[in-house]
């Protein structure tokens, strides 16, 4: 285990069974229909790049990036654009994938400002849920884990841009993230 991490949280095994889990619900649930998953940059990268492998039905990917104003527990839930998606989702059928909600703003930002470009329909799928964290109620269709509130690094997401890369999730050392 990496020196920074204090414990693991979900083991690669733990991950990947449940990334082809929710690989195969998706692909029953859209049996006939072509997909377009939208991955939120940095921290979907990953999870996305390995549930797609899972499912077995047309599937295209587009991006976005946002940041909110305001860092961590004043965030406003106001939300800029800082890479838009490439082409129209018109009609589309898209599942919106993050790897985490938390106070849920910014799903709740680009859930509206995804309906409003009129896709056919709008799913969401998260690979990890903090529920007691939630601010706002955001309709989440697909979620691999709920986890306690404790903040997590690797398998995508970072601290300060590190640590996206383990292949586990872990709970990053407090003297660490205080630091
Ligand atoms: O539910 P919320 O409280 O709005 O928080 C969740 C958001 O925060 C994280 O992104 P972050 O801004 O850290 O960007 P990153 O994916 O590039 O790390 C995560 O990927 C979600 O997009
Ligand atoms: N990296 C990371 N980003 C978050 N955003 C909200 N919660 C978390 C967390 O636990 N880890």
């Amino acid at each position: 285990m990496h020196p920074h991490m204090k414990e693991i949280l979900l083991d690669e095994q733990q991950i990947k069974e449940r990334v082809l889990q929710l690989g195969q619900q998706i692909t029953r649930d859209y049996q006939g229909q072509n997909i377009l998953m939208v991955g939120i940059l940095k921290g979907a990268m990953i999870f996305l790049a390995d549930l797609v492998r899972n499912i077995d039905v047309p599937t295209s990917f587009d991006f976005m990036a946002v940041s909110s104003y305001g860092a961590g527990a004043v965030s406003s839930g106001a939300v800029r654009i800082l890479k838009d998606l490439d082409k129209s989702i018109d009609g589309r059928h898209v599942i919106i994938v993050e790897d985490i909600v938390d106070t849920g703003l910014t799903l709740q930002y680009l859930v509206e400002n995804m309906k409003a470009r009129g896709p056919a329909s709008l799913k969401i799928c998260t690979l990890l849920d903090k529920p007691s964290r939630r601010k706002v109620d955001v309709p989440v269709d697909y979620n691999g884990f709920s986890i306690p509130d404790e903040f997590v690094v690797g398998y995508g997401l970072d601290y300060n841009e590190r640590y996206r890369n383990l292949p586990y999730i872990a709970v990053l050392k407090p003297e660490i993230y205080r630091s």
